[in-house]
This record gives C-alpha cells, sequence and structure tokens, in this order.
C-alpha cells in the first residue's frame, strides 16, 4: 500500500503541531500501526478514520502517550515527545477526549472542570483555575448545569463535559476519541458546532469518528487507516473517491457510507 502524498498548499504556510514520523506498534505477532507518517497544521481539523481494527485508537494511544512506539518519533510543536508521559504531553499542549467519559461522578461539573484545569499546567491557582472552569462551561453550553452533580448529566452533556475537562488543560492539540459515538444526530450535530468553537478559539483537533457526515462535515483533511498502515490523506471528498479507500470498507461505496 502507497501512502498518498498530499501538501496542502495554505497549510503548509503554518505551523506544524503534531508530526508522526514512520509510528509503529507491535503487539505481539501484530503490527497494529505501521509505519504511520501524517502532519498536522496549526488551526487543522483533521479525521483519522478506518474500518475496525483498522489501528485508529492504536495510533491515538501512541500520540497521547499511553503507549511507546515500537519504532517511529512523534514531535509535538516542534519538540520531540516521543519517550514522554502523557502527563508531559498535556502539559506541552496535547488534551485528549475519550469515547468513554468518566468524570468523577460526585463531584460536580464544576469541579470536574476545575480538575482539569489544575492538571493541564503548572503554576495554576485554585482559583485561577475555578475562573477558567467557569469559563468553560459557558462556552461548552453546561453553564446551568455547573452545581450538578457529574453522574446528572445526560450522554451529550457528558460528551461536552469531556471536553471541557479536557480544554481545562489549555491544549494546542485536542485528541478525540469517537466523541460523537451514542450520540443521535441532532446531538451529534451540536457536537460538530461545539468542535468548531474549539477550532475557533485557535485549538487544532484531530479526532477518530466512524460516523461519515460528521467526518465530511469537520474535517480539512482526512488520513484514513487499514490494516495499520495510512491508505490515504486527502479532503473528505478525495479520499472519498479513492478506490482503495472504498475496497477497504466491504469494498462497496455503501460500506464506506454506512
Ligand atoms: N492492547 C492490545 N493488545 C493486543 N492487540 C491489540 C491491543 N490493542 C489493539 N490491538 C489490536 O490491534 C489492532 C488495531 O486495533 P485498534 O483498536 O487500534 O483499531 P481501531 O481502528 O481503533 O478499531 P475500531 O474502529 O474497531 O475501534 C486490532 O487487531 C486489535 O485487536
Amino acid at each position: 500500500m502507497t501512502a498518498v502524498s498530499f501538501q496542502p498548499s495554505v497549510a503548509s504556510q503554518q505551523e506544524v503541531v503534531l508530526r508522526a514520523d514512520g509510528l509503529s506498534k507491535r503487539f505481539g505477532g501484530l503490527l497494529a500501526v505501521q509505519n504511520v507518517t501524517f502532519t498536522q497544521y496549526s488551526g487543522e481539523i483533521l479525521a483519522v478514520i478506518g474500518p475496525n481494527g483498522a489501528g485508529k485508537t492504536t495510533l491515538l494511544n501512541l500520540l497521547s502517550g499511553v503507549y511507546r512506539p515500537t519504532a517511529g518519533r512523534l514531535h509535538l510543536l516542534g519538540r520531540d515527545v516521543t519517550g514522554e508521559s502523557m502527563e508531559a504531553r498535556c502539559h506541552a499542549g496535547l488534551g485528549r477526549a475519550f469515547q468513554i467519559v468518566r468524570p468523577f461522578p460526585e463531584m460536580t461539573v464544576h469541579e470536574n472542570v476545575t480538575v482539569g484545569a489544575l492538571f493541564g499546567k503548572a503554576g495554576v491557582s485554585l482559583p485561577e483555575a475555578r475562573e477558567r472552569a467557569y469559563d468553560l462551561l459557558e462556552r461548552t453550553g453546561l453553564a446551568a448545569h455547573a452545581e450538578k452533580a457529574a453522574h446528572e448529566l445526560t450522554l451529550l452533556q457528558d460528551k461536552r463535559l469531556e471536553v471541557a475537562r479536557a480544554l481545562a488543560t489549555q491544549p494546542r492539540v485536542l485528541l478525540l476519541d469517537e466523541v460523537m459515538a451514542g450520540l443521535r444526530p441532532a446531538e451529534a450535530q451540536e457536537a460538530v458546532q461545539l468542535v468548531r468553537s474549539v477550532q475557533g478559539s485557535g485549538v487544532s483537533v484531530l479526532f477518530i469518528e466512524h460516523i461519515m457526515p460528521v467526518v465530511r462535515d469537520l474535517a480539512d483533511r482526512v488520513v484514513v487507516m487499514d490494516q495499520g498502515q495510512v491508505l490515504a490523506e486527502g479532503t473528505y471528498r478525495e479520499v472519498t473517491a479513492n478506490p482503495q479507500v472504498v475496497a477497504a470498507y466491504l469494498g462497496t461505496e455503501e460500506g464506506l457510507h454506512a
């Protein structure tokens, strides 16, 4: 398989926020991620898609520092973070929101986000963290629920809380792991607006998503993975017209848009 080289003309003028060079991850006999190379530019929304088992979650775990790569390097904002922990990457500007939301259930919504603010950057005082948390609750549409216990939230509100907690760490790059999963179409549209507003605040977003209309609406660029490798890279229109991509999704256009 050959990865399609893609050089965005405008983005190439911009700062590189994330650069993966030949990232690989082996689990025993399985190369779950193989020689993955891509660049993300400042302000871009980059989607990572691919059929089940393609290696997307493993790649996200390599980016956020859950796993160390078997081979390859990762640069965050020009700095080599390959050997650094999740915490160090978080302090360096990488935030992550998870598919399975795990807030502290007995703490209030506001307290949950305050914890994120305290965790993210060294030297943030408690009053500053509390202030930032209120600001983020406004931005993520949760202000009216600030004093509720986190376990009282609906699924959509949970996802908003997860994004607010990740933003509280003041990331330059936000990784989103299938945050639309389980949402009804109208709720997914609300979540799309939230991600757009995150981008509007100057944060670059890299997301894994199975829901193709969400990918179409959000992604400036799409990286398609299959069997651990980058199969194609380009705009949504380019990658969905690529016969190799169509073939990877069960060999039919319907598979791609299912
Ligand atoms: N911790 C692990 N140990 C062993 N194998 C693993 C581990 N994590 C993932 N794998 C394997 O690596 C391959 C890629 O899995 P991964 O979860 O990254 O794919 P994915 O694209 O995220 O899939 P999905 O869309 O179904 O979530 C799969 O074959 C999976 O079984």
